[in-house]
């Protein structure tokens, strides 16, 4: 009885032996192949900027772009299932339930190669935030808002000509209001948390990029 109870001991002790090197090899390789994504929101209200510092944001840091707005716009122009739901809602000022925005942000997210995610123009509301939360399962690693003044962001709506259908007075002036009634919560909720990087939105692109780029130097390592 002794001796099975010893042999036993031993063929226990050779197992975790196996066992345990096998996890330590999954481990390392987990390490050195599985680069965890890094994620900058961006955000500010309409008209702020944030389309145009992300290319540049792009140019320089290498980024890959993710405009929740082009997204959607092109959900409706490729006729999918919400195309006219996205449509209405933009056209409001409003905002498109998260569920959809969100999937469509995955899925861009899962087909691509690269590990730096620019997450322009959202999140939007508090659902937006949470949704994201929940089916991505992650929580940004900073969070870029372009602060400017309403009547500057409104003369460049008003000046984008790009054809869009929320680029006129009527929707535009909705479109702060829900910026400041939906959007300002989570800019202070990621304040609260130290995610924050608020930006001096005006200025030229060129100088208000020179304000940006401080802050990805702060990640260097993380974005290499
Ligand atoms: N610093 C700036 N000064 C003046 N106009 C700008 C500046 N940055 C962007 N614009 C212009 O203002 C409009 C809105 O910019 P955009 O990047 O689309 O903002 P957002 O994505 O925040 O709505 C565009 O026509 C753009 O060319
Ligand atoms: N997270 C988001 C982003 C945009 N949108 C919709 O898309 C519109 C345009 O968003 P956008 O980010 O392209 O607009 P800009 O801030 O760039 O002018 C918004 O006004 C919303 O109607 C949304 O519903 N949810
Ligand atoms: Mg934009």
């Amino acid at each position: 009885l002794k001796t099975s109870a010893v042999n036993q001991g031993a063929h226990r002790r050779e197992l975790f032996e196996v066992f345990s090197t096998e996890v330590m090899e999954l481990a390392k390789d987990k390490s050195s192949k599985v680069k965890p994504p890094f994620i900058a929101f961006v955000l500010g209200g309409p008209g702020s900027g944030k389309g145009t510092q992300c290319t540049k944001i792009v140019e320089t840091f290498g980024f890959k772009h993710l405009s929740a707005g082009d997204l959607l716009r092109r959900e409706i122009s490729s006729n999918s299932k919400h195309g006219t739901m996205i449509l209405n809602t933009i056209r409001e000022g409003k905002i498109v339930p998260s569920a959809v925005t969100v999937k469509l942000i995955q899925k861009e997210i899962e087909s691509n190669e690269g590990h730096k995610f620019l997450i322009d123009g959202f999140p939007r509301t508090e659902e937006n935030r949470v949704a994201f939360e929940k089916i991505i399962g992650t929580e940004p690693n900073i969070v870029l808002f372009f602060d400017c003044p309403e009547d500057e962001m409104v003369r460049r709506v008003l000046s984008r000509n790009q054809g869009r259908v929320d680029d006129n007075v009527e929707t535009v002036k909705k479109r702060l209001k829900v910026f400041a009634g939906l959007n300002l919560p989570v800019i202070k909720y990621y304040s609260e948390r130290g995610k924050l990087h608020k930006i001096d939105g005006v200025g030229t692109t060129d100088e208000i990029f020179e304000r940006v780029r401080p802050v990805f130097a702060l990640y260097e390592e993380a974005i290499k």
